[in-house]
């Protein structure tokens, strides 16, 4: 092997620049680490014309993808631009002309880590993805290293920075929902398209990632219960925390006798719980182990230098095994049989808004309801609403299956009492 690995870019944006700021920077570090130096010999950009923040000599640009996945010259490619089925293309064509691969991509991961795993097997190739979730936190090492010894049992927490960020400046400072999204992109956190982030998806994948580590099985996006953060307003923030809870986007993955649960969703959690108080960008994520017991990993979820972190750190575990002339950790395929839980196996609390008509007896009637599905209420707040001639109920459940309560809230859409339900959450962390 040559005393210097080259090193191909596919995307220059936000984490595509940290990327080339901690090579720079690092350089002599990297070479004490690697005993190799590190150059990055070209960059694929879709507009080598386009103004950047960060200036780099022109001829490492190029819009031509062939000089880098095909470039003899170059012996890892590092996507991070993006998008599915061109960067599935290239990773593809990178490791068929047996160039290690790493990539932050969990949008790609979430629907084909099973090819890209087994055509980098296949060539003998490394193809790591550390940041592809939870940013700078060194998730998947804990997962397939760390704790690979141990079996998982839940995973829960706060793994996309953008809702993270939007939810705490809404919280604190009773920012607007459209302004600190705006604030968010500006940051570099949000992905190019942030309906990704807001509608809960972007954290969907990194919770198949996870659980497809974690559990050994394999998920689809699928498989998981979704919902985003866009239509949390002002009011539901403050009455959750009038009731003593906090709300996050937390994603869950559960196994219990070997069928599973995961979801992504706006869940309620105690004040005091520590992940109530992760805020902005950071990612938490408890791991649950039966060895173990409970584990937390904490740190930085998005933006340029957390994540280009991961990446350039993976860029060292696959130059240390082409100095040992081994390849790495990453290839681990799922072996168990996915089995996932019904409805009626996935218990939680629940916190519920509703407008109710201002009628004797209405009450009682909402409360006949939940009691037909053996629903109690824990807590409640009532109000008059003067404009609409209604009163606003808000409430907490006691435990009760998703199945029961999604029942209640349909026919509670079909009252003739009720104007409408605003909204409704899961209660985590209790
Ligand atoms: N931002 C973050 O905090 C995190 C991002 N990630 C992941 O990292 C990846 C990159 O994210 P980020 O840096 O924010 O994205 P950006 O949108 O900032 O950058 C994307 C880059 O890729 C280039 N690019 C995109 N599509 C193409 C294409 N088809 N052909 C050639 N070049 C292309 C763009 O070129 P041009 O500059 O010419 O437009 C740009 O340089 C994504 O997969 C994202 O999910 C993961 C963790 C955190
Ligand atoms: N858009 C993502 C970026 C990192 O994965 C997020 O906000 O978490």
């Amino acid at each position: 092997m040559k005393n210097q690995v080259n090193v191909g870019l596919l995307g220059f944006g936000t984490v595509g620049c940290g990327v080339y700021r901690i090579l720079e920077k690092n350089q002599e570090e990297l070479i004490q680490r690697t005993g190799y130096g590190i150059k990055i010999q070209k960059i694929l950009v879709r507009d080598r014309d386009k103004k950047r923040d960060l200036q780099v000599d022109t001829e490492l640009l190029t819009e031509s993808v062939e000089d880098v996945t095909t470039n003899p010259e170059i012996d890892v490619v590092i996507e991070v631009m993006g998008g599915v089925e061109e960067a599935r293309e290239y990773i593809l064509s990178a490791l068929n002309h047996h160039k290690h691969v790493v990539t932050a991509n969990k949008d790609l991961l979430a629907l084909y880590s099973g090819e890209l795993l087994t055509t980098a097997a296949n060539h003998d190739c490394d193809l790591y993805y550390e940041a592809s979730v939870a940013g700078g936190i060194p998730i998947i090492r804990s997962l397939v290293g760390g704790l690979a010894s141990d079996r998982i049992t839940k995973m829960m927490g706060i793994v996309n920075g953008t809702t993270n960020y939007i939810l705490t400046r809404m919280t604190k400072e009773g920012a607007d929902y459209q302004e600190v999204l705006k604030d968010a992109q500006a940051l570099g956190f949000a992905e190019a398209d942030p309906s990704g982030d807001v509608e809960g998806l972007d954290a969907a994948r990194k919770m198949v990632i996870l659980s497809t580590l974690g559990f050994s099985m394999k998920f689809n996006l699928k498989d998981v219960q979704v919902q985003g953060i866009s239509n949390i307003s002002s009011e539901d923030i403050d009455y959750a925390g009038r009731l003593g809870y906090t709300i996050k986007l937390i994603g869950i993955a559960q196994k219990d006798e070997g069928r599973v649960e995961i979801s992504v969703q706006p869940s309620l959690l105690p004040s005091d719980h520590p992940l109530s108080s992760v805020n902005n960008e950071f990612n938490a994520i408890y791991i649950y182990g039966e060895s173990i017991g409970e584990t937390m990993f904490y740190g930085p979820g998005a933006g340029q230098l957390p994540t280009a972190t991961a990446v350039v750190s993976d860029l060292i575990s696959v130059v240390q095994n082409m100095r040992m002339g081994v390849n790495g950790q990453s290839v681990v395929l799922p072996h168990n049989k996915t089995e996932l839980k019904n409805d009626e196996d996935v218990y939680s609390k629940y916190f519920l808004r509703l407008y109710l008509k201002d009628e004797a007896g209405a009450f009682s009637k909402v409360s006949a309801l939940f009691g037909n599905y053996h629903i109690s209420i824990e807590k409640l707040i009532q109000q008059p609403l003067k404009e609409k001639g209604a009163a606003e109920i808000v409430m907490v459940t006691h435990q009760t299956n998703r199945a029961a309560f999604n029942q209640v809230l349909s026919e509670l859409k079909g009252f003739d009492i009720v104007y409408d339900v605003i909204s409704s959450y899961r209660i985590e962390g209790e």
